[in-house]
C-alpha cells in the first residue's frame, strides 16, 4: 500500500538539477560549506526544508511559531499530524495512540506519508518539519520517499531536568505528558536522536542551539540562521 513515489514532485519538479534529486551527489555540494552559519539561498521553485530536532519539551514547537511569524515558513509538526490522525479515527489511529502513549516512535512509513500529504497540500515552499526525523529510520524513510534532504537542521539542546519540568507544566492534555511516558521518551530520544544529529553535523547542516533561557532569548539565537531569508 505504501508507494515509493515522490508525489510531492510538484514541489521538486523545478529542482531537477538541484540537490533535491541528485542522491549521493547532494553531499558534495554540502561538503563545500565550512561554516554552519551558511544556508543555501531558497527559491520559490524548490522547497526549502528545515528539520527541527530536540527532546520532548526542548521548545521546538514554541520556536517554530516564532520562525513562522518572522520568516514565513509553514510549520509541519510530526506529532500534531499523528495526533490529528488519531482524532480522525483512521485505520492507523489505535496503533499510533498506543505508540505515543508508550513514548515510542511510530513506524516511519506512517509518519512520512502524513508529512508528504501535508507538504503537498500547502502552497508554500518554506517548511519547518518539527519533531522529525527522530531516528535514522525516520531520516532514511524521508529521503527515500520524498527524494529530498533538509537544507537546515536545528537542534534545540536542553538539559533533561528542564525538559521534564516543561513537559509536566505543558497542560495540553496530552496522553504522553506524564512522568512515566516522559522517562521513556527521554530514553528513546537518547538512544535514537544522536545518530541523526551526528549525521547532519557531519554534513554541515546542523545548528545546535542552547535551549535554556527565555523564549525570546532563544529566538535571538535562531534568528541569525534564517536572516538571509526574506519573509
Ligand atoms: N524557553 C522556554 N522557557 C520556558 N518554558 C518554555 C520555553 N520554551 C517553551 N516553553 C514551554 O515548555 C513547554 C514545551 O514547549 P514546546 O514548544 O511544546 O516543546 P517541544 O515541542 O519541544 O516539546 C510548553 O509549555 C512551552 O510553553
Ligand atoms: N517523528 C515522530 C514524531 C513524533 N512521534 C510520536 O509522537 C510523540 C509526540 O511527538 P511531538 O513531537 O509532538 O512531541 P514533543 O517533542 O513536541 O513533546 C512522540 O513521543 C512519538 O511517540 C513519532 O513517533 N515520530
Ligand atoms: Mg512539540
Amino acid at each position: 500500500m505504501w508507494r515509493r513515489v515522490a508525489s510531492v514532485s510538484h514541489l521538486f519538479s523545478h529542482s531537477k538539477s538541484t540537490k533535491f534529486n541528485q542522491g549521493a551527489s547532494t553531499f558534495k555540494i554540502w561538503e563545500t560549506f565550512t561554516s554552519e552559519s551558511e544556508i543555501p539561498t531558497p527559491s520559490k521553485g524548490s522547497p526549502f526544508v528545515t528539520f527541527v530536532l530536540g527532546g520532548p519539551g526542548s521548545g521546538k514547537g514554541t520556536q517554530c511559531a516564532k520562525i513562522v511569524e518572522a520568516f514565513g515558513f509553514t510549520h509541519v509538526s510530526a506529532g500534531d499530524l499523528l495526533r490529528r490522525e488519531i482524532a480522525s479515527g483512521s485505520a492507523y489511529g489505535s496503533v499510533i495512540l498506543s505508540t505515543i502513549r508508550e513514548g515510542k516512535i511510530v513506524p516511519s512509513q506512517v509518519t512520512v506519508e502524513l508529512i508528504q500529504k501535508e507538504m503537498e497540500s500547502i502552497d508554500n515552499y518554506k517548511f519547518l518539519i518539527d519533531g522529525f526525523p527522530r531516528s535514522e529510520e525516520n531520516r532514511k524513510a524521508f529521503e527515500q520517499t520524498i527524494g529530498a534532504e533538509p537544507d537546515v537542521v536545528l537542534f534545540f539542546d536542553c538539559p533533561e531536568q528542564e525538559m521534564v519540568k516543561r513537559v509536566l507544566n505543558r497542560n495540553q492534555g496530552r496522553v504522553d505528558d506524564n512522568i512515566d511516558t516522559i522517562k521513556k521518551r527521554l530514553e528513546i530520544f537518547d538512544e535514537l536522536n544522536w545518530p541523526v544529529i551526528n549525521y547532519y553535523s557531519q554534513r554541515g547542516k546542523l545548528h545546535k542551539i542552547n535551549a535554556v533561557g527565555t523564549v525570546d532569548e532563544i529566538f535571538e539565537k535562531v534568528r541569525p540562521i534564517f536572516a538571509p531569508l526574506s519573509k
